[in-house]
Parts: structure tokens; sequence; C-alpha cells
């Protein structure tokens, strides 16, 4: 577990990404406030946090889509003046875009796009993302249509994929089959994903990393492989035959927290043991951090 901040060992090359003390505003109060991220080569980082916390924002600054002054780097370039190639940010706005509700075939839009330069990729995007060449645009629904987008966008190999909620409308078979299909992309070929959502559903076992966001700042990134916080609910929704999401369970803890905290207090409050702001998990026995059920007791009743 960590805060995102820059005492990691990794030299800069294995670093897809590495914001410093950064801080952002579009002209009125900051937006971002002192931000520190690293994200390594391959890892797939979840971005959680409250609507209007500030993780658009990050993403389109790590895209190049924003200027700024201050310490923003992807692949050890500064991410607006020197942007890297093998950067892509996939948001929603794209379906807004009148211009591809023409009337026009998939297969055409696609090959205008330089789909033939990209023959294999392009094949298992379609798979994948179950698309029909002969649809029309203009006659697709919302979730056909982002179908579209991504095999699109994804065409290009990436090195760098930034998702900003862009999977809502995919229904779970294709929404799975992209997750499936995404996390190989970063196993075979070392690319990295930083997706942020509010649909946690299947993210569980596929993130290798989350990062909590609040207030414009990182509070944590944790690591899937050592987050007991995360395996006591985990623990819990199994053992009570829980269906719905563990992530989701516990996303609602972390936005309720971070809600219920002064404004701009979060990193005030430093948890000595772990460096990270203190939280409810903290206030928490050890013993009792091995009960999964007794920890989610404590939320619900408290
Ligand atoms: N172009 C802009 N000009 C001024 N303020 C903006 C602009 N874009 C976003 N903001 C503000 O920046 C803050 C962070 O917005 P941002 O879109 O980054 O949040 P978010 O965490 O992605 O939210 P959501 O979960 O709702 O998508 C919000 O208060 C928003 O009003």
């Amino acid at each position: 577990m960590s805060n995102g901040a820059t005492t990691s060992p990794s030299s800069n090359q294995d670093l897809a990404v590495d914001v410093q003390h950064f801080t952002f505003s579009y002209g009125g109060p900051d937006i971002l406030k002192d931000l520190n991220l690293q994200v390594k080569r391959g890892e797939r980082v979840l971005v959680v946090g409250g609507n209007g916390h500030g993780k658009t924002t990050l993403l389109r600054i790590l895209a190049g889509k924003r200027k700024f002054e201050g310490h923003a780097r992807v692949f050890d370039r500064d991410a607006f003046v020197d942007a890297p190639a093998g950067v892509l940010y996939l948001g929603t706005d794209w379906a807004h875009n009148t211009h591809i509700r023409s009337d026009m075939s998939v297969d055409f839009f696609l090959s205008s796009m330089g789909s033939k330069r990209w023959p294999e990729r392009t094949k298992k995007l379609i798979e994948v993302l179950e698309v029909d060449l002969t649809w029309r645009l203009h006659q697709l629904s919302d979730g056909q249509l982002r179908r579209v987008q991504l095999t699109m966008g994804l065409l290009q190999p990436w090195e760098l994929l930034l998702l900003d909620e862009v999977t809502m409308d995919l229904d779970i078979l294709v929404r799975t089959e992209l997750l499936k299909y995404l996390r190989q992309e970063c196993e075979t070929r070392g690319a990295t994903i930083i997706y942020a959502t509010h649909i946690f559903d299947g993210l569980g076992t596929w993130m290798s990393h989350v990062v909590r966001m609040a207030n414009g700042a990182v509070i944590a990134k944790h690591d899937v492989n050592n987050f007991p916080e995360f395996d006591a609910v985990k623990k819990y929704h199994r053992e009570h035959g829980l269906m719905d999401s563990p992530l989701m369970a516990l996303c609602y803890t972390w936005l309720k927290e971070d809600k219920q905290r002064p404004h701009d207090k979060a990193k005030d409050q430093l948890e000595p043991s772990t460096g990270l702001p203190h939280s409810k998990w903290d206030e928490l026995k050890d013993d009792m951090k091995q009960y999964g059920d007794k920890y989610y007791n404590y939320w619900n009743n408290e």
C-alpha cells in the first residue's frame, strides 16, 4: 500500500506515469492539489472517487489534452509539451459528436480510420466487441455505437490507455470480453491501463491496483496482492453468499468516509504506521481486521 507518492525505488524507465506534487486549476479554485501518482508499466489501475473529485481532469492531463505547469510525466516525458506517442484517451464525449451519426456503414467508417493497417487487431476487436460491419452508424443504439467507438479507438497499438467511464453502456457480455481482451494486452505487450469508473462489476479480479482519489488528491494506491482491507470485504461477501460486488462495497465505504472528511483535510491526519490518511480501517484492532464480517458490521452499525 502506498500513497502514490514519490518514494518508490522504480527507475523512470519502469514508470508509465509519474506525477509529483501536482496542482492544477481551470482558472478558478485548484481542482488537483498536491497530487502524487506513480504507475508502473504493465499495471491495470482503477481510479475511484466521488463525482467532481478530479478523475477526468487527471486523465486528460496525462493524455496531453490540457496545458499545465508542474511535474506530470508519461513514459518519462512531459505529458503536454513533449507528449509521447502511444497514449490513448477514451472518454464518453465521442458519442455526442454528431458527425459520427451520419448514414455510413461501420465497415466504411473503420476503413476510413485506417483499420486496413492493422488487420489482425481489427479482426480481434470486431470479435471481442461483437461489431457488425454492415451496421449503419445513424441507426445504432448507444451501446452499439460505443462498441464501434472502442473498436476504432483501440485499433492502433497503444502503450498507455486512459479509460474514462467508457464501458458504462456496454452489456455485461461484451464488457466482460473487453476487460479480458484489455488484460491480455497488458500481460502480453506490457501495456498500461488507468481506468476511472463508478461501475465495479468484474473489476475486483481484473485490476492490479486501485487508486483512491478525493478532493483532487490521491489518497492511496493499493496493490490487490497486498490489500487486507479489500480481503476483509471479500471474506464477508463469501461467507454471507452475497452476489454484489465486494469492490463496490469497499468503494462505498471510502466515498462515505471521504464525504464526511472536512474538505482538503485528507492529508492532514496521516497514520504514522502507514503514512496514509487516517481511516476507519485504522481504528479497528488487529484481531478484528482478521474478521471480514466484524469489519463489515462495524461499518453498517456505525
Ligand atoms: N472545463 C472546466 N472548467 C472549469 N471547471 C471544470 C472543467 N472541467 C471540470 N471542471 C471542474 O473540475 C472538478 C473535477 O471535475 P472532473 O470531471 O475531473 O471530476 P471527476 O472526478 O471525473 O467526476 P465524475 O465522477 O463526475 O466524472 C469539478 O468540480 C468540475 O466542475
